[in-house]
């Protein structure tokens, strides 16, 4: 039995830091494991501008704890009104290393989405031009789709025309959560990647509905059922270059998890690496690990592989059940069940 794991540093393509003392809180469960993340700009309010993300991103450099080597790579905001121009200017000098789509009213902050896709035409053929990705919350909004069905139905109603407006325009799909996503991708072999998170590799419907409402489980896109987390986990385990680790680790406090309309979002930052190498192990591939959490993230964003190590060890971890922030404590994701590593 392999007791030992040396595995290239691991990033994250898809997290939330958030701002302020929630930020300070929670950066260092980041840092402390991973390189690199491609940080979530929905903000309030949100990171729209190329000032807006150079600002942010000295924000979160002055939150890294000493000692810990932690490279924010930002995003922007997509709004009706971006200027490509701006867009453009950001990506030449460095500072953005994609755009971020949210469909108005989709989840979390994403008041200021887009509501009409071809109000950002403009913007998507600049970066296809440039070869900025875009990552995509993929859910449609619309009242008369069921809240399970919406990222299958985002697939056919926005992104493939999208893909097809815009063929050369690279597009992450971003914590994807359906068996319909992943044969989405695999069947598209250019410029098209996909996120997956820790939880929903774990997690499906029950989890947040059987023996009463589990609000700790709740983030959307909502997890699916069974057979959908399945084909998550069956996609991550595969080495298939396409998909790789996004944890969407996104802190609300407690207070704003546990009420009658609470927020969605799991946070995951501080047992992803414990709960991954669970997930791994459990279905044979502890030897594709890496290339989920390491090296085909970096691959899709044209970057190199980490060159620092991160080993895990065959220990059950000990964490704490939520971190104190001074907006109050949040509730750390519990995988429900044992977990036998430790970074
Ligand atoms: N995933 C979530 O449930 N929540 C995210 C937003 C998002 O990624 O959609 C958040 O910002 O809280
Ligand atoms: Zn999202
Ligand atoms: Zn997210």
């Amino acid at each position: 039995m392999t007791q030992k794991l040396t595995i290239r540093r691991p990033d994250d393509w898809h997290l939330h830091l958030r701002d302020g003392d929630m930020l300070r809180a929670v950066l260092p469960h980041t840092s402390r494991h991973f390189a690199r993340a491609i940080i979530m700009p929905n903000l309030v309010p949100p990171v729209v501008t190329a000032n807006d993300a150079r600002a942010y991103r000295d924000r979160i450099l002055a939150a890294v704890p000493e000692g810990d080597d932690f490279t924010p790579l930002m995003t922007l905001y997509l709004t009706e009104n971006t200027d490509p121009a701006d867009v453009a200017a950001a990506h030449a000098e460095g500072l953005v290393k994609a755009v971020k789509l949210y469909p108005a009213g989709a989840t979390t902050n994403s008041a200021s989405g887009v509501a009409n896709f071809s109000n950002v035409s403009k913007v998507l053929e600049k970066m296809a031009e440039i070869g900025l990705p875009l990552c995509m919350h993929g859910e449609v909004t619309d009242a008369d789709i069921d809240i399970f069905d919406r990222e299958s139905v985002f697939i056919d109603r926005v992104l493939d025309p999208i893909r097809r407006d815009h063929p050369e325009l690279r597009v992450i799909m971003e914590h994807i959560t359906t068996s319909n996503a992943v044969d989405y991708v695999r069947a598209n072999d250019t410029n098209l990647g996909a996120t997956i998170t820790t939880h929903h590799l774990v997690i499906n419907r029950n989890h947040i509905l059987v023996g009463g409402i589990k609000p700790h489980y709740y983030c959307l896109p909502v997890a699916k059922r069974e057979e959908h987390r399945l084909a998550l986990r069956d996609a991550a385990t595969s080495g298939d270059a396409r998909f790789f680790l996004g944890t969407d680790s996104a802190p609300h406090t407690d207070a704003n998890k546990l009420l009658p309309c609470g927020c969605a979002g799991c946070f995951t930052a501080p047992n992803t690496m414990a709960i991954l190498a669970e997930v791994f192990e459990q279905d044979n591939a502890l030897d594709k690990l890496e290339a989920f959490t390491s090296l085909n993230g970096p691959a899709f964003y044209g970057l190199a592989p980490n060159e620092a190590t991160l080993t895990l060890s065959r220990n059950a971890p000990e964490y704490p059940s939520h971190v104190d922030t001074p907006e109050g404590p949040v509730t750390i994701f519990d995988p429900a069940m044992p977990l036998n590593w430790t970074v």
